[in-house]
């Protein structure tokens, strides 16, 4: 089965909601003119990382969020992987991720599991308690958030639970773009999975993004790279050829779990 999936690496206005919303929407609606079947857009793409204000700012329940991906899921017939936003709930804030499908249903929520004390995220944000599995006509996908794929263990608990691709949003810096690529290719290479990156570009007061959303097969080939500035980045996944990279070499099977 081949699919069609578009990163839209935006660039994003620093606490400015409406903004955001706009930019996002007519990004969409140029991807679209290569018919993709799934967006992804980045991390926190609505608010980007303005934590002081995020009592204020903050999408009570993800519910403005939800309604905008809904409207625009059905209206173009595409399936998002909607980013995360900052999401209010009365268990604090969280930082999660939507998925819609392309028929207007919020199909899965994950909110991101590690926070990263470097951006002083434990400071203003609750982490998330469970994995990031969904399914879109039929398959299965994991969805992680940025600093998440530092875990290796965290993204083999989605594959070994099914997952043939992986979605990443991200906030990633340029100060370690080599880490976000090497990371991005060693976690499709050792899970034997498609792996869809989409960062942010531009910058906000504390950090320059990398922006080099990547698109990368189950061998660790880069089908698509971004580049630093604000790109939609367009790919097809065949993700019969996971199954053909997991028979060739069977880490699944060889896999010695009752011993690590
Ligand atoms: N937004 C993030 O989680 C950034 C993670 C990051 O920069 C890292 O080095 O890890």
């Amino acid at each position: 089965m081949t699919i069609k999936v578009s990163c839209i690496q935006m660039d994003i206005a620093f606490g400015l909601q409406e903004e955001n919303y706009k930019k996002a929407s007519s990004l969409i609606e140029k991807a679209m003119l290569e018919q993709p079947n799934i967006i992804v857009l980045p991390e926190l793409w609505t608010t980007g990382y303005d934590l002081t204000r995020l009592d204020e700012i903050a999408d009570e329940q993800a519910e403005k969020s939800i309604s905008f991906l809904k409207n625009i899921a059905q209206k173009h017939q595409v399936h998002l992987v909607g980013g995360s936003v900052a999401n209010k709930t009365s268990d604090g804030t969280l930082n999660t991720l939507l998925i819609v499908s392309k028929h207007g249903e919020l199909v899965h929520q994950y909110s991101k599991l590690h926070l990263f004390k470097l951006m002083d995220e434990h400071l203003y944000l609750s982490a998330g308690q469970e994995k990031g599995l969904f399914s879109l006509d039929g398959q299965i996908y994991g969805g992680v958030i940025c600093y998440d794929i530092r875990f290796p263990e965290w993204i083999r608990a989605h594959t070994t639970e099914g997952a043939e691709a992986l979605f990443v949003v991200a906030e990633w810096p340029l100060a370690r773009l080599n880490h976000w690529r090497s990371l991005l290719i060693a976690r499709a290479i050792e899970n034997q999975c498609y792996v869809i990156a989409c960062n942010r570009a531009g910058s906000d007061p504390n950090n320059q993004f990398a922006g080099h959303s990547m698109i990368i097969d189950p061998w660790g080939e880069i089908i698509a790279e971004a580049g630093e500035g604000e790109e939609i980045l367009t790919g097809s996944i065949d993700l019969n050829k996971v199954k053909e990279v997991r028979k060739m070499i069977p880490i699944f099977d060889d896999r010695r779990p009752e011993l690590y």
